[in-house]
């Protein structure tokens, strides 16, 4: 037990993050009017290299342009191993205004990569005279970056969000599918005749879970690249939610509102989190450090778990 109190993460709705290309500003409106909490304009792996520069113009255009309403609006760049990073950082933040909310780095390795972003951020920012301060969101996607997940979670104030990306993921760890996110068809127990199938991105998933709730991070699952399979993405998006992660990306909008289904807690959990809650507190009243609620044993632990569902409904009903 630390004597430290673990920071909570910011207080802003992340169920869904919708992304779309840079290089096709006709999704932008649709985007826009999506029911996703975050859009990701993407310069990166979705756009060819030759059409990066346009991407970059339409993505300025859209963010002066587009009414976004209350969504955060967060600009994918493309990895510190590219020679397009820096015309990306800079191109973006001078030209769209206060409008942008956060950029977000992929395939960081180590707690430098972003340290350097950060760098060129600040440097813009005072040259700008903006008061409103960028964050940052980082995606853990290689083996150096969940082999350094700790340090980059610790690496800069600006970091509000931390990614799985399980396709690059998969590829840096030389992962034996082309599969993105989900079951996968070989990776399963054999006993008496019957496959019994687990989850190869569960370590990965606690890991960047455990790095983020140290230092007060979302932690967020990536994409599920079949689209077609609304249940195969619920069962993923479940598994995420319950093992901490608040919310999952979009990479079809026919995703978003599954993701927002699941990262929203239902009225039941809300309603026995306040139960336990109440007992609790009857409990406490007495003199009392446990209680029984519905037949099982309530404590103070619960009331913690109790008090994350309730903060996670706060924060979507004030949005
Ligand atoms: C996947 C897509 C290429 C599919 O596009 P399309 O063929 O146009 O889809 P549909 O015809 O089914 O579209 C139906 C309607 O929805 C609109 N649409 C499509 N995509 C979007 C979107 N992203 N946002 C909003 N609206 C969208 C279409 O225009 C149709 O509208 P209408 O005609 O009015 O009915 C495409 O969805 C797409 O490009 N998706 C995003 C891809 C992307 O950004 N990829 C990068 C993130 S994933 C990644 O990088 C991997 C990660 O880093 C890792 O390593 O794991
Ligand atoms: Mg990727």
């Amino acid at each position: 037990m630390s004597f430290r109190i673990q920071p909570a993460a910011p207080a802003r709705p992340n169920r869904c993050q919708l992304f779309g290309p840079g290089s096709r500003p006709a999704l932008f409106e649709k985007m826009a009017a999506s029911a996703a909490d975050v859009i990701n304009l993407d310069l990166e792996d979705s756009v060819a290299p030759a059409d990066k520069p346009q991407a970059r113009k339409n993505i300025i255009e859209a963010i002066n342009t587009i009414d976004w309403g209350k969504k955060y609006l967060s600009v994918r760049i493309n990895g510190l191993d590219t020679p397009f990073w820096y015309r990306d950082v800079v191109e973006v933040l001078e030209g769209a205004g206060d409008r942008i909310d956060q950029i977000m780095i992929p395939k960081v390795g180590c707690a430098a990569d972003v340290y350097a972003v950060d760098a060129l951020v600040t440097a813009i920012e005072r040259n700008m005279g903006r008061t409103k301060p960028i964050s940052l969101e980082v995606i853990i996607e290689t083996a150096a970056g969940i082999a350094h997940v700790e340090e980059i979670a610790a690496s800069s104030p600006r970091l509000q969000a931390m990614s799985l990306g399980a396709a690059d993921f998969a590829a840096s760890m030389g992962m034996q599918t082309t599969g993105i996110g989900g079951t996968q068809e070989n990776y399963y127990m054999y006993r008496d005749g019957a496959k019994y199938w687990s989850d190869p991105w569960h370590w990965a998933q606690t890991a960047i879970v455990a790095a983020c709730r140290t230092h007060g991070i979302l932690p967020v699952d990536g994409p599920f690249g079949d689209f077609s399979d609304d249940e195969g993405f619920r069962a993923q998006a479940r598994r995420s939610a319950t093992l901490g992660m608040v919310g999952k990306w979009a990479i079809h909008p026919k995703q978003v509102a599954l993701a927002n289904e699941v990262f929203t807690p239902s009225e039941q959990a809300v309603t026995e989190a306040r139960e336990i809650l109440a007992a609790m507190e009857e409990a406490k009243a007495a003199g009392q450090g446990a209680a029984v609620y519905k037949g099982r044993l309530v404590d103070i632990a619960s009331m913690r778990q109790a008090e994350v569902i309730v903060r996670q409904a706060d924060i979507i009903a004030a949005s």
